[in-house]
Parts: structure tokens; sequence; C-alpha cells
């Protein structure tokens, strides 16, 4: 039987893991860091639990999603389409990181695009 995309990429801890190391790049990434340092380290907690959820929920894992839908969330932030892009790097980059191959990573890539229209510039 095929493995779904949450199995193959190894569960909640290590999506946990991936998302640190997602944020740590975003903080690093002059393109969009200034997005992300504004947050103390109890709200980044938070934030990370979130995405963390939702990255879980949309591979397949049986995690519920607590956090605010995508739009709510990006509303008002005006992100544009090289913000998506550098973000997408970001993601893109850890998974290297973490060893996952070019299978997930483009899954992960297709997904990510697919919420565009929830994100950049609206
Ligand atoms: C498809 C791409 C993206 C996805 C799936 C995504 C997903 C998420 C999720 C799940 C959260 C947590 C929401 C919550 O805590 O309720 C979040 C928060 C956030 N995202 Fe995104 N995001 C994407 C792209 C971006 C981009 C490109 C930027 C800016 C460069 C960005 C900036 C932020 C910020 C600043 C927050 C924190 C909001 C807050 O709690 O005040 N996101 N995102």
């Amino acid at each position: 039987m095929t493995q779904s995309l949450y199995e193959r990429l190894g569960g909640e801890d290590r999506i946990q893991r991936l998302v640190t190391d997602i944020v740590d790049n975003h903080l690093r990434n002059p393109l969009i860091r200034t997005r992300f340092e504004k947050y103390n380290d109890a709200e980044r907690a938070v934030i990370e639990r979130h995405v963390t959820e939702f990255f879980c929920m949309g591979s397949g894992g049986p995690q519920a999603y607590t956090g605010k839908d995508m739009l709510t969330t990006h509303k008002g932030m005006n992100i544009s389409e090289q913000e998506l892009i550098a973000a997408i790097d970001d993601i893109v980059a850890a998974m290297a990181k973490h060893g996952y191959g070019d299978t997930e990573r483009n899954e992960v890539v297709a997904i990510l695009y697919s919420l565009k229209g929830d994100v950049v510039r609206v």
C-alpha cells in the first residue's frame, strides 16, 4: 500500500523538527526575516505549533489544525510573490537538510503553491 506523505515525512516529531528549522531559515532570510523577527519566544512557539499541525494535517496526518485559516492569517500582510518564493526556498532547503528526497519536496512545494491565493496580496 502507498504510504501517505505524512508517513513518508516521518510523522509529527520529525515534522516538528523540520518546522523549527524552517522558521530559523525565515529568520536568516533577508527577503522575509522582518516578517518574523517581531515575535518573542512564546509567540514563536505558538506559530511553530500551528505550522506543525498544519503540515501534519495537510500531509494526511491525524492531527487537527487549531490555528487560523490561511486567508485570515495572512490578510493585511500584503505578502508578495517574491516573498512566497523566498519562503518556499527556505522550506525546500530545510527539507534537503533533513534528508527528504525530491518526491517529498516536490509534493510539499505543490501543496504550498496551491495555497498562494490565500496568502499572496490578500
Ligand atoms: C503557502 C504558503 C504559506 C503557508 C501554508 C503558511 C502557513 C501559516 C500557518 C499555518 C501559520 C500559523 C497561523 C496561526 O498561528 O494561526 C502562519 C503564520 C504566519 N505566516 Fe504564513 N504561511 C505561508 C506563507 C507565508 C509567507 C510567504 C509569509 C511572509 C513572508 C508568511 C508569514 C506569516 C506570519 C508573519 C505568520 C504569523 C502570523 C501571526 O501569528 O501573527 N506566511 N502561516
